[in-house]
C-alpha cells in the first residue's frame, strides 16, 4: 500500500470508530493536513449523525464548508466530543509533534476542549523516541531571533520556515537535532520562552487513541 492509501485506510477507520459516539448535538473537533483532509472527506457520508464541527485551520474550515459540514467557533460551543487529527510523529506513549502545517497552536487548542483525542497516522509517522522531524515552534515574528537563541540555549538548531504564515498571523521556527528525552518538561520549557506562542510537542496533551496504518491493516493502540 502507499503512504496515501494507508492515510486513506486510517481515515476511514477514525469515521467508523466515532460514528456511534454521535448524535444530533456532538461537536466534532478536526484536524490538519493531509491525513485530516481524507478525514474530512469521509466524515462528509455521515454529515447527518452530528451537529457540527470546529476546525483546526483556515483550510480545515474551508474544506468542511466545501462538503456542507457546518463549522462553528470554538468560543460558540461548550463541549466537544472527539478531536481528530493526524501527527507528523507519535512515540509508544501516543505523545506526538505536530505543526509540519504550521497548524499547531489551534490544533493544541482544539485538542484542549476534546473529551477524546484520536490521532490518525500511517504506520511512517511510529518512532521510539520523539525528534527526527524538526519541532515546529510557533514564534511572534517580533519575537523570532530572540527565540532562535533561546533554543539553541535548550540544545536545538532552530531554522526558519521561510516565506510560512500561521492562521494566527506568525512564523515557525523548526527545531532540529533536539534530543527530546523527556517531552512533557520540554513541552513547557520552550512555551516559557517570551515570544513562543506554542510548540508543536503534544505530550501534556497525548492523543488517548492512535489509529495507525499499517500493511497488515489498521491498528487500534492506546497508550
Ligand atoms: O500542522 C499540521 C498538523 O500538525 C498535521 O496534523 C501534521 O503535520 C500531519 O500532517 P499529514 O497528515 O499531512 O502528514
Amino acid at each position: 500500500m502507499t503512504q496515501d492509501e494507508l492515510k486513506q485506510a486510517v481515515a476511514r477507520a477514525a469515521v467508523d470508530y466515532i460514528h456511534p459516539k454521535l448524535d444530533s448535538d456532538s461537536i466534532v473537533g478536526v484536524g490538519t493536513g493531509s491525513t485530516a483532509n481524507y478525514f474530512i472527506d469521509y466524515l462528509a457520508e455521515i454529515k447527518g449523525s452530528f451537529d457540527g464541527t470546529v476546525a483546526s485551520s483556515e483550510a480545515s474550515a474551508e474544506r468542511l464548508k466545501s462538503h456542507g459540514i457546518p463549522v462553528y467557533d470554538l468560543n460558540a460551543i461548550d463541549n466537544m466530543v472527539v478531536y481528530v487529527d493526524g501527527a507528523d510523529e507519535t512515540n509508544p506513549a501516543l505523545e506526538l509533534i505536530k505543526g509540519g502545517g504550521a497548524a499547531l497552536t489551534r490544533e493544541k487548542i482544539v485538542a484542549a476542549v476534546a473529551d477524546e483525542f484520536v490521532c490518525i497516522a500511517d504506520g511512517s509517522k511510529w518512532v521510539d523516541t520523539l525528534g527526527a522531524f524538526p519541532l515546529p515552534v510557533e514564534v511572534i515574528p517580533m519575537a523570532r531571533s530572540h527565540v532562535a537563541r533561546e533554543l539553541v540555549k535548550l540544545g536545538g538548531d532552530p531554522v526558519y520556515r521561510e516565506g510560512v504564515v500561521t492562521d494566527n498571523g506568525n512564523v515557525i521556527l523548526d527545531v532540529h537535532n533536539m534530543a527530546i528525552t523527556n517531552s512533557k518538561q520540554m513541552e513547557k520549557d520552550i512555551n516559557q520562552i517570551v515570544g513562543v506562542v506554542t510548540n508543536g510537542l503534544f505530550a501534556a496533551r497525548a492523543a488517548d487513541v492512535l489509529l495507525i496504518g499499517r500493511e497488515s491493516g489498521v491498528e487500534t493502540v492506546t497508550a
